[in-house]
């Protein structure tokens, strides 16, 4: 479904994407590793057109059509969506304001704002708190939501547990994989190795802006050798 080949991107002068490539067939769940620094969000950002940076060579093809120097917005409406790292909420609107900018209230095709209710009830009673009155999980689920709002067939999500309690991490993991059940792909950008190995299909680990590994996640998991290779983990 998406297909990455070949990308380069860079900031400036700065060459951070060095060839990178991956694929994410439908309604599957892959994992991005890498330690810090790697290239990872560069990847993400890439592939969702934002800029910086500037992806200078590659291709990005979704459902066989060419994405790179489609505007995001209109990336968007072909089924991509992101969360972004760090969530990026507005403090002064509420959950039901956020939902209901990327889609209107009386929506009753796709993801309206009722199923998403109905799919994260913690956000169902704090619809009327602001961006700023929520807990860490509670602002997570919330960018997850919004994300939805678009009725994407791919998320890319950005270090969705970076911050949050370990009871949110599994939550998360839970609504990855019920996600997953709905039919969605997700590229999943974790520094929780662990957490994303419990839900990932496949994982691809970026090193200096280049694929050095691809795997099963089961078999990675099961492989200190890999870990401790590529990501320092012992
Ligand atoms: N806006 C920017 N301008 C210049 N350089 C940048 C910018 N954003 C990232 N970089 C550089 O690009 C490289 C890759 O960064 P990127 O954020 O993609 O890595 P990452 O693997 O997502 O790491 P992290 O887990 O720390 O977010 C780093 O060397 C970083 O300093």
């Amino acid at each position: 479904m998406l297909e990455v080949a070949d990308l380069h991107s860079y900031y400036g002068d700065a060459h951070v994407l060095h060839g990178a490539s991956l694929e994410v067939k439908t309604g599957e769940v892959v994992a991005l590793l890498g330690r810090n620094g790697m290239g990872k969000t560069t990847l993400i950002r890439s592939i969702m057109g934002l800029t910086p940076p500037d992806v200078r060579e590659g291709s990005v093809r979704w459902k066989g059509q060419e994405l790179r120097g489609v505007p995001s917005h209109e990336i968007a409406k072909r089924g991509i969506a992101i969360v972004p790292q760090g969530r990026r909420l507005f403090p002064s609107l509420t959950v039901t304001e956020h939902l209901t900018v990327l889609k209107k209230a009386s929506a009753t095709h796709g993801w309206t704002v009722a199923k998403a209710f109905e799919f994260f009830p913690r956000l169902a009673e704090r619809r009327n708190n602001r961006g700023n009155q929520l807990s860490g999980g509670e602002r997570q689920m919330l960018a997850v939501a919004r994300a939805l709002m678009i009725d994407p067939e791919l998320i890319l999500m950005d270090e969705p547990s970076e911050g949050l309690a370990p009871v949110m991490v599994q939550h998360l993991e839970g609504i990855i994989l019920q996600l997953k059940q709905a039919g969605l792909g997700i590229l999943l950008v974790e520094q929780n190795l662990y957490s994303a190995l419990a839900v990932a299909d496949r994982a691809y680990i970026l090193e200096t802006g280049r694929v050095v590994h691809q795997a099963l996640a089961s078999d990675i998991a099961e492989d200190p050798s890999t870990l401790t290779k590529f990501l320092g983990v012992h």
